[in-house]
């Protein structure tokens, strides 16, 4: 099967995290996530960060830590997620292409809203 690479920023500031709803016509549509993207073949996690939240969500990244890495099989796809948190940035995240995004706190972030391999990057965050 098919596994994907992807870089994935949990962006934070005074305790709240930025999120994005995934495109109905997506992968996981209809589900909230943590913004970020495959890393392209010759990219590093790091660059592949910058590049998809200055694409999705319109922000430099300038502070970011590893978080952990989580390897998941869907019924049609395989993806190992490179988990960062995002502690510094400039500009103000909104959904630049146009999808539906909210800041919100750890403790009201519910996994059933986000893909099932998020479960344990938001029990590492409301722990
Ligand atoms: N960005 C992101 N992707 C996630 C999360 N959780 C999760 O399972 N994924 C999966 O990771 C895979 C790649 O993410 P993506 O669709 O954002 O990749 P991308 O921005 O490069 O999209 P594109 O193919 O439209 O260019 C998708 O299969 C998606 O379902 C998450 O929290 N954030
Ligand atoms: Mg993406």
């Amino acid at each position: 099967m098919k596994t994907v690479h992807v870089a994935v920023g949990v962006i934070l500031r005074d305790g709240q995290t930025f999120v994005c709803l995934r495109g109905e016509h997506q992968h996981q549509g209809g589900k909230w996530e943590f913004p970020g993207g495959k890393v392209d073949e010759g990219e590093t996690v790091a660059e592949a960060l910058s590049r998809e939240l200055a694409e999705e969500v319109g922000i430099t990244v300038t502070g970011s830590e590893p978080l952990t890495v989580i390897r998941h099989a869907y019924p049609d796809k395989q993806v190992v997620l490179d988990v960062h948190k995002v502690t510094a940035f400039d500009g103000e995240p909104h959904g630049k292409e146009g999808q539906q995004s909210r800041w919100q706190t750890m403790d009201a972030l519910k996994p059933d809203d986000f893909p099932a391999a998020n479960r344990e990057i938001i029990a590492a965050l409301q722990q």
